[in-house]
Parts: structure tokens; C-alpha cells; sequence
């Protein structure tokens, strides 16, 4: 089964985001005040709940929709005796005119005078305490670095004891790249509206939003069917189940072309953790000269040997009988870790990957061989899943890819282009599929980036290939088993795991 977001998982740019609130708008008749008065209702409860016992909160604004959605969860919360302080960066008279009606109709709740306004960021005076910093300054609608009073707003603000509380996204992060735009608000929570945003997730915008709640707004489902990127968690992601078969052969075989003198270790890695996930069989084919290594190490596995006692590395003379060894049994591949950069070897590789008819996972040194090829044709009826760290992506392409942007935007149409499924490294992972689609990861995957993870990765996504599940949901499967494994390891353990910690 190929992966199946749900639709709260979606992740939207500027773009699809206001054309979605367009849509809405103008085609279902739920005007803008309305979809307003639910985002920030739907913060507002959630503020009520999460922190009890709040008595003042300050309200950062600036003139548009983002505004807006400030004003209506103040209108709330004083409802509940939480008096408001609202600063307007760009003053009251040029409010979009939902946010306008917004501050007309918080003055008119203002039963008990717990209001309080400036109207300029220079007649803000800047004592008194709160609670919390409602950060409504700028959302999707941000086009520019921070101008004017904002810039000061936004660096006063992340100073404050009191936890940021964003609007929809934080003020400063671009919506669509993550990037920081001259400043921007460290926010403690974020409430994405109507659809979260693919800022969150890329470059600053992990570190910058926090928390993210999502809001649902009564966007029509046909409405999202633009958006091709969502976000992948374990909320969704099946794990993937140990899968006891009739007979070894039955469950799953993997097949696994790594290693070269010096980098038996990444094989070995690659087989342990493919092993540990329950297959038939795994059956590691190697130089025969490095046979003695594997059976030293992997008492479990099959080891099948090409070429004669002096070979350490893989050369093109090796590839009719590994072709050979493949035929044997039903199975996929996983080609590459510790496979060595010799000519010989980049050689068997191009030839191996022009002549090969199963499923294959291509990693490491096999990525570098097919990125010096060029040979991105797969043969018909294979698939293929890539899993290049950023270094090795940036070798596909002669464009560079400097940022978090660049390479979802690269991941998605270099996959789509060559119907092949990209596992891109990195923070974020990105999963790009054969229809364009996305998905993104939302956990520090930091913790991974030390030699030999990328070893375990790859075994993972090999095993879940073997079990005959589809490319992407294999993908998903190998990201979100480390990821489970990190936490485990993060409520027990101190300091960094290693990668036998992922086995
Ligand atoms: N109907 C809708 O469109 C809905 C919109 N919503 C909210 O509305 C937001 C989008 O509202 P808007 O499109 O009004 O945009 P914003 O409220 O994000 O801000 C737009 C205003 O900011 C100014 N601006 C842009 N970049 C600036 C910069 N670098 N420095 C200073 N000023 C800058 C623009 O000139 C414009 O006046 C969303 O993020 C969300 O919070 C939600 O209320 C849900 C419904
Ligand atoms: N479970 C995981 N979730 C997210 N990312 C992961 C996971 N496992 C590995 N990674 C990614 O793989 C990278 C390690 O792979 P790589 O750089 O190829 O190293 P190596 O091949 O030396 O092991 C990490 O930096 C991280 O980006
Ligand atoms: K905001």
C-alpha cells in the first residue's frame, strides 16, 4: 500500500494557502470573517486549556488578516477575565477589514475596561507582565525582510520572560522556505490555520515554531486536492509489523551488494539492522576475499562470495554472477553501503544498475556511481529507491542546492521526472515519490548524523522493500523506526546514540 496522508496532515505554501481561504471564500460562501472567528476561537480554547490561571495577555498586531486572528482570541479570553494589552505596529487606521470589525467588536465586549491599546510600537511603554505574547504581527502575508517597527517588535519580543504565543506562523519566518527574513519570533507554540505551512519545517522554522497546534478551518476537502506535500509522524505511519512467514523464503529476502576492504562495516551494519527486522532471509553477496570478515560477524546471514580469494572490492567481472545469486530467489536489493569508489567498482555498478531487474534500494557509493553515470533510466517495471545524504543529492544536479527549500522543491521533481522514490538526508527528511508528492519529517534528525546511520537506514528500508510494501510507505517505515528507537533511547540514556542503538 502506498502511504495515505491524512488531509490534517497536509502542508501548505503562501500560495495554496490563501488560494484555499480564496476558494472558501468565494465558492462556498464562508466569508473571511467567519474563518477568522474559527482560527482564533479554535487558539483561544486551546490557551484557556493549556495555561491555566492566566490573567494578562499582550497582543503584538499589525494590520492584516494575522491581526485579525489576535483580536478574535482576545475577544475570548477577556470573555474569561484575561485582560488584553494590544500594540498595533502599523497603527489602527489601515486594518484589513475582518481585523477592523475584530477591534471594533473587542471594544464593545470591553465590559470591565481590561483593554488596553497603543497604537504605534513608539507609544508602547513597555512595562507590566504577562503571560503570554500573542505574536500577530505578520503571517502568509509576508513579502519582504521585517520593515519598519516589526523588526523592533519581533527582537523585543523573543527577549520577554513570557512564552510567544504565534498566530498561524511566526513572525519573520517565510512561509514557504523557513527562512528567517531579517528577524523573526522564537515562538513557544504556533497555531497553523486552516493547514500547516511548509515554513514550519524547513531551515529556521523547526527552532522558531515551537509547538504547532493545528486548527482545523472549513476548508472543503476538494479544496486541498492541490497540496502534494504532508507531514510524516507516527500518528499515521503504520509500524511496520514483524512479518512471520511460511518458510524463510516466504518472508522476505534482501539482498545486499556492499562492502570493499575498509568498509566491511557498513555491510555489516546494513545487514544487522535489515536482519533485526525480522526477514527470511538476508543474503549478503560479497568479494570473495572478504568472505572470511562476514563470517567472522553475521553468523545469521547468507554469504554468497563472487570473484576469487584476492578481491576486496567489486569489479565489473563479478556482475554475471551476481546477476546469477539474484535469480535464485524472489527478493529486492539494497546496493551500495561501504561499496568503495574504485573505477572498477563505479563500473560494476553502472552495468549492475543497467541489467538489474529487482526492486532496489541504491545508497552510499552506488549513488555516487550513478550520479557520475548519469544513467538516471531505470530499467521498465523496477523500482527504485534512492537514499542520497545532502552531498550526494547536490551530485544529481548541476544546479547548487543550498537550502531547505531548493531541495524539496529538487527532491519532488527529480523523482517524479525519473518515477524513482528519493529518501533525501538530512533536517528534514524528505521522502519525494514517482507522483510528486512529499513528505516531510518533523524530529531532530540530528541525533542520526554520525557514521553508520545512514548504514542502518538503509537496511531498514531494504527489509520493509522485501516485505512488499511500496516504495514510499518503505521509506516512511525506516525513518519512523529510528525515530521511535531515539525516543526510547532519549528517556533512558544520556548523550548521543550510536547506530547499533537503531539496530
Ligand atoms: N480569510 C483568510 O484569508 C484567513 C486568513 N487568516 C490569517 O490571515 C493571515 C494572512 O493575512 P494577510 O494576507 O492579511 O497577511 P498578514 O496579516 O500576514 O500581513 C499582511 C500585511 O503585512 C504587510 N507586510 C508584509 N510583509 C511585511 C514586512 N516584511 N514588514 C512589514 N509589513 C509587511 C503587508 O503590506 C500587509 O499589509 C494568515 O496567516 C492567517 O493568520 C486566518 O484568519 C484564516 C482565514
Ligand atoms: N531514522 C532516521 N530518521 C531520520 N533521519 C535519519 C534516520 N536514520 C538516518 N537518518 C539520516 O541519515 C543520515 C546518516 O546517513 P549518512 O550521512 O549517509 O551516513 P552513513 O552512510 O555514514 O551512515 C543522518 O544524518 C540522518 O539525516
Ligand atoms: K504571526
Amino acid at each position: 500500500m502506498m502511504l495515505q496522508a491524512p488531509l490534517s496532515h497536509y502542508v501548505l505554501t503562501a500560495r495554496q494557502s490563501r488560494e484555499v481561504d480564496r476558494k472558501t471564500i468565494e465558492e462556498m460562501g464562508i466569508d473571511g470573517f467567519t474563518l477568522m472567528e474559527i482560527a482564533g476561537s479554535s487558539a483561544a480554547k486551546a490557551i484557556l486549556s493549556d495555561r491555566p490561571g492566566s490573567s494578562h495577555g499582550l497582543y503584538l498586531c499589525g494590520k492584516g488578516n494575522n491581526a485579525g486572528d489576535a483580536l478574535v482570541v482576545g475577544r475570548y479570553l477577556m470573555q474569561h477575565n484575561i485582560a488584553a494589552t494590544l500594540v498595533f505596529l502599523s497603527g489602527t487606521g489601515d486594518l484589513s477589514p475582518d481585523a477592523e470589525k475584530n477591534l471594533e467588536l473587542l471594544r464593545e465586549f470591553d465590559s470591565r475596561n481590561q483593554l488596553t491599546i497603543f497604537e504605534s510600537w513608539g507609544a508602547f511603554d513597555q512595562s507590566g507582565s504577562w503571560d503570554f505574547i500573542i505574536d500577530g504581527m505578520l503571517g502568509t502575508g509576508l513579502d519582504s525582510e521585517l520593515r519598519g517597527d516589526y523588526l523592533k517588535g519581533v527582537q523585543w519580543a523573543n527577549k520577554q520572560p513570557a512564552p510567544v504565543l504565534s498566530m498561524d506562523i511566526p513572525t519573520g519566518l517565510h512561509a514557504d522556505t523557513g527562512e528567517s527574513m531579517g528577524a523573526c519570533i522564537r515562538a513557544e507554540q504556533t497555531f497553523a490555520f486552516g493547514g500547516r505551512k511548509q515554513g514550519h519545517y524547513l531551515e529556521e522554522g523547526p527552532a522558531r515554531t515551537g509547538k504547532i497546534t493545528y486548527c482545523e478551518l472549513p476548508f472543503p476537502n476538494h479544496f486541498k486536492s492541490s497540496c502534494n506535500t504532508f507531514l510524516l509522524d507516527e500518528s499515521w505511519v503504520e509500524r511496520p509489523p514483524a512479518q512471520p512467514g511460511r518458510h524463510k523464503y516466504a518472508s522476505g529476502v534482501l539482498y545486499i551488494i556492499a562492502g570493499s576492504e575498509g568498509l566491511t562495516g557498513a555491510a555489516i551494519l546494513a545487514a544487522q539492522s535489515a536482519w533485526a527486522e525480522g526477514l527470511g532471509a538476508v543474503i549478503i553477496v560479497c568479494p570473495r576475499g572478504l568472505l572470511s570478515v562476514y563470517e567472522h560477524n553475521l553468523p545469521s546471514i547468507i554469504k554468497k562470495p563472487v570473484g576469487d580469494t584476492s578481491d576486496d572490492h567489486f569489479k565489473p567481472q563479478h556482475l554475471s554472477h551476481t546477476l546469477e545469486i539474484l535469480r535464485e530467489k524472489e527478493g529486492v536489493v539494497l546496493l551500495g553501503p561501504g561499496l568503495g569508489r574504485q573505477e572498477e567498482t563505479a563500473s560494476f555498478v553502472s552495468r549492475f544498475l543497467s541489467r538489474n531487474l529487482r526492486n532496489t534500494v541504491i545508497d552510499a557509493d552506488a549513488l555516487w556511481a550513478l550520479a557520475r553515470s548519469g544513467q538516471w533510466d531505470k530499467p521498465d517495471d523496477t523500482q527504485w529507491i534512492l537514499t542520497p545524504h545532502p552531498g550526494e543529492l547536490s551530485r544529481f544536479t548541476d544546479h547548487p542546492i543550498t537550502n531547505d527549500y531548493q531541495r524539496l522543491n529538487f527532491v519532488r521533481t527529480f523523482s517524479s521526472d525519473h518515477h524513482i522514490t528519493i529518501l533525501s538526508k538530512g533536517m528534514p527528511g524528505i521522502i519525494g515519490t514517482s507522483s510528486g508528492t512529499c513528505y516531510i519529517t518533523n524530529y531532530n534528525t540530528r541525533y542520526f548524523a554520525r557514521a553508520g546511520n545512514g548504514d542502518v537506514l538503509a537496511g531498514k528500508v531494504g527489509a520493509y522493500l522485501a516485505f512488499g510494501r511500496a516504495p514510499d510507505d518503505s521509506c516512511a517505515g525506516g525513518l519512523l523506526q529510528g525515530k521511535q528507537k531515539l525516543d526510547r533511547y532519549l528517556e533512558t540514556a544520556q548523550g548521543l546514540p550510536e547506530p547499533r542503538d537503531f539496530i
